[in-house]
């Protein structure tokens, strides 16, 4: 979606038709949730009402989901655009939800279709699991049949029958579960991963006190999506999900891997069950039966802490947020341009891009899975569950199987492999860690040696290079900050001869930096110098890492996520200090170098009035305008205003200008603070999503590394290598992971303000404004178009 040309108040929709504000005037829609609630479904909700409110439709909620459409009266209530003011941070959905068991009997659907005929709505957003997608598609299906009974027994009329012959339908999937095939990611299911891991962090502190094991349940009736990914980014010994049964001698397995994990002197151990899991029968493995093993087998003292709904509540995350905004705008859209040959679709995401998927595919697709497991055919059901199920599998398995017993320190590990060197330029940021942990163990994995270089070029200069060992790197992956220690002023460029003396001295093989835009230009600089020097001439790779996200080549950076969700949950405090206060406007000011990421992405998440970015200029003209603009807002209702502004938006449009001038023109009508938050960004426990993509980075520039040293062996054994196809930086494109050589990049760079000339989260601003927009008379330019 984006807007077009120079008419900023028409958008245009993923098939590239143009829609204007109000062109679906007067259509009626109706949103609902349903299923066990999760967290972004508020945000869904508020999109659907705003982006329904701005082309022109009629907008009703459906109250306590299918319960609501079958019951009728005041279930259906019409929204408008302040009631969905105030509730993107809440946790849960405020239109309610239900497992109804009338909607799932004919009866139950003819008094649902009643309901919705005659409030001529025959637009439908459902917003939650499997099963609410499930039943909407059995409902979308019966649909004609449903009317010829209701005409027959004299509940509506030929002409409502004739007139409501189609029902449209489109599914948002709200689940912690991430359970539907045919989305990478469900909404709800990063803030669950928070709550897990936030629970996951504190259990482990305790366990550690008492040399404890623990037992922890997570949800996950039928999927062990959950447990997978909270079991590799807490480094758990063990974890059990229903589509990969462990083997029958687990009991075995599990004893002694955790027999050996205390040989080797950790002091607890963490096990991770789904609340679905099964053994290779079948039959259920529940906490109590794994905590008996774990006793019987290693007479350790073990508890059980099951997490249950605490799972579900608490806030959304910045990822749920901007998700649910993002797949409720859609969904409108999706609505609009449905014919009635039209399949219902699901939006769902494909990487970082919202896609409309057939609701039936998605449907038959997520029944298989369960078919796959009735018959016990574990490998079809993991297939199933999509790519990103089957790497995280794959990667905690070999994460684990990276573990002792296999491999210790003092098992006699070959030296004859490679020295590859690890350190990190640039600011710190969570997520290096991981990185640097998964990196190291399987260097020593497949026996190579680990050189890991201490504060950047500095520590390289100065020798403080060490071998880095298995245990060392125990428990980093939870970690914020940079163990190896980091170095943003320090740059190869002018040391060259130095920098090439340390990599002979290191007899490094390779080189792997993680880091951020810093990173970036030290690995061009050393491919640059690799004519006068042949030390230069090894594999060389980039992990982008800075919450900046401003490397060029990557859609998104190690990092980044936890700065939104820090800097979103700050917002959220910061609004609710003004609660009971007077109307008051907050300034924030967020990091981010010349990138507007942080400010753009934590002010959708925050629900912000505007974000102030250097890439879409403005100036008194805007800034105006959104003073009048808060001002309206203020005099209609609206408590607290929320301006975000990225540190170097503008060198003369200061934080400070921005907040003055708001309170001068908002004198009388609202009082303005203001708050620059400052390193507290980079800070904090890691984020699941960090964890996973540090992790899953350092997994694949192993692979590639360890084909290109092989590649470019020499006779004498060392390494050698001069093409751009080796000194390169891996990103995240789309939803593809790419090795782009650092020299091809250069020209896809700003180099006055370190900035990739395309970044893509720029065509959300339009869908920000969208959402923020209250008076009809106020149009927003666009940044696109400027
Ligand atoms: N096959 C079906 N036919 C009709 N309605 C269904 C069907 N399956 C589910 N529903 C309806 O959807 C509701 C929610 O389904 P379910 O309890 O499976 O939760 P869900 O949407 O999968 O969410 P979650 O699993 O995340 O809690 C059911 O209570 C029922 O009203
Ligand atoms: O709230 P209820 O009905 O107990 O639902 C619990 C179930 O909901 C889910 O969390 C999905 O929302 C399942 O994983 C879990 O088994
Ligand atoms: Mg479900």
């Amino acid at each position: 979606m984006a807007f077009v040309g120079d008419r900023p108040d028409f958008v245009v929709g993923r098939e590239g038709e143009e829609i204007k504000r109000d062109s679906y005037k007067d259509q009626g829609i109706a949103v609902f949730t349903s299923g066990g609630d999760s967290q972004g479904m508020n945000a869904a909700v508020r999109a659907v009402v705003r982006m329904g409110l701005y082309v022109g439709c009629r907008v009703y909620f459906i109250k306590e989901g299918y319960q609501g459409m079958c019951d009728g009266g005041d279930n259906f209530v019409e929204a408008s655009w302040v009631s969905v003011s105030g509730i993107i941070h809440k946790g849960g959905t405020v239109i309610g939800s239900a497992r109804c068991m009338e909607f799932r009997e004919r009866p139950g659907k003819l008094k649902a279709a009643k309901n919705l005929i005659k409030r001529g709505i025959t637009n439908l957003v459902v917003i939650g699991g499997d099963g609410s997608l499930t039943g909407a598609h059995m409902f979308r299906t019966m649909w004609a049949d449903l009317l010829e009974e209701l005409l027959k027994n004299g509940d509506i009329s030929e002409a409502e029958k004739t007139k409501h012959s189609h029902l449209n339908i489109v599914g948002l999937v709200g689940s912690i579960d991430n359970d539907f095939c045919g989305t990478d990611m469900t909404i709800g299911t990063d803030s669950a991963l928070h709550r897990i891991m936030e629970c996951c962090d504190a259990i482990s502190a305790t366990a550690y006190s008492h040399q404890r094991c623990f037992i922890m349940e997570v949800m996950g009736r039928h999927c062990g999506y959950l447990a997978l990914v909270a079991g590799l980014t807490s480094e758990a010994d063990y974890v059990f999900i229903p589509e990969n049964p462990p083997p029958t001698n687990w009991h075995e397995i599990l004893g002694d891997r955790i027999k050996s994990a205390r040989a080797m002197g950790h002091r607890l151990n963490v096990i991770i069950v789904a609340e679905g899991a099964i053994d290779q029968d079948g039959n259920a493995i529940s906490c109590e039966m794994v905590k008996k093993v774990v006793v019987d087998e290693t007479g350790m003292d073990t508890r059980i802490t099951i997490l249950g709904h605490v799972q579900r509540g608490g806030a959304p995350s910045g990822f749920d947020r901007v998700l649910g905004s993002r797949m409720g705008a859609e969904a409108v859209l999706a609505l609009m341009e449905a014919t009635p040959s039209d399949e219902p679709c699901v939006i769902s995401l494909a990487g970082n891009q919202a896609v409309r998927v057939p609701l039936m595919q998605c449907v038959l697709r997520t029944q298989a899975v369960t078919k796959a497991m009735a018959e016990k055919n574990w490998a079809e059901a993991c297939a199933l569950r999509g790519k990103s199920f089957l790497h995280n599998l794959d990667n905690y398995n070999k994460l684990i199987s990276l573990k002792p017993p296999q491999i210790t320190e003092d098992a006699g590990i070959a030296r004859d492999g490679f020295n590859m060197g690890v350190m990190h330029v640039g600011s710190p940021c969570c997520g290096m860690n991981a990185a640097v942990m998964a990196y190291v163990r399987q260097c020593i994995c497949r026996h190579d040696v680990v050189k890991g270089i201490h504060d950047g070029f500095e520590g390289l200069l100065e020798g403080n290079v060490e071998e880095m060992t298995w245990s060392q790197v125990t428990g980093w992956v939870g970690q914020g900050g940079a163990f190896l220690g980091t170095n943003r002023t320090c740059l190869p460029g002018p040391n060259l001869p130095k920098v090439a003396e340390a990599f002979r001295t290191h007899k490094l093989d390779s080189l792997l930096i993680i880091g951020g835009f810093e990173a970036y230009q030290a690995i061009l600089q050393l491919y640059e110098a690799r004519g006068q020097y042949k030390e230069f001439c090894i594999p060389m790779c980039v992990i982008p890492a800075t919450i900046n996200n401003d490397v060029p080549g990557s859609d998104l950076c190690v990092g980044v996520d936890t700065a939104v969700n820090e800097i979103t949950e700050i917002c959220d405090r910061i609004r609710q200090s003004a609660q009971g206060s007077k109307r008051r406007v907050f300034v924030v000011e967020t990091m981010g170098g010349y990138c507007g990421y942080l400010a753009t992405i934590a002010g959708m998440a925050g629900g912000a009035d505007a974000s102030y970015i250097f890439e879409e200029p403005f100036g008194v003209e805007e800034l105006q305008r959104d003073v009048r603009h808060m001002a309206t807002k203020m005099n209609e209702g609206v408590q607290r205003g929320l301006i975000l502004r990225n540190g170097y938006a503008n060198s003369n449009y200061s934080t400070e200008f921005i907040s003055k001038l708001y309170s001068e023109e908002g004198k009388g009508i609202f009082t303005v603070r203001t708050n620059v938050l400052g390193h507290m960004q980079q800070g904090g426990s890691p984020s699941v999503f960090d964890r996973n993509m540090g992790t899953k980075m350092a997994q694949k520039v192993i692979n590639w590394m360890s084909e290109a040293m092989r590649k470019n062996r020499q006779t004498d054994g060392s390494v050698h290598c001069e093409s751009r196809q080796t000194a390169v930086l891996l990103g995240l494109r789309t939803s593809k992971y790419m090795f782009q050589p650092v020299d091809e990049l250069k020209s896809a760079i700003d180099w006055n303000h370190h900035l990739p000339k395309d970044q893509w989260w720029l065509k959300l601003r339009p869908l920000k404004a969208i959402l923020a927009e209250h008076k009809e008379d106020v149009i927003y330019t666009a940044l696109n178009n400027k």
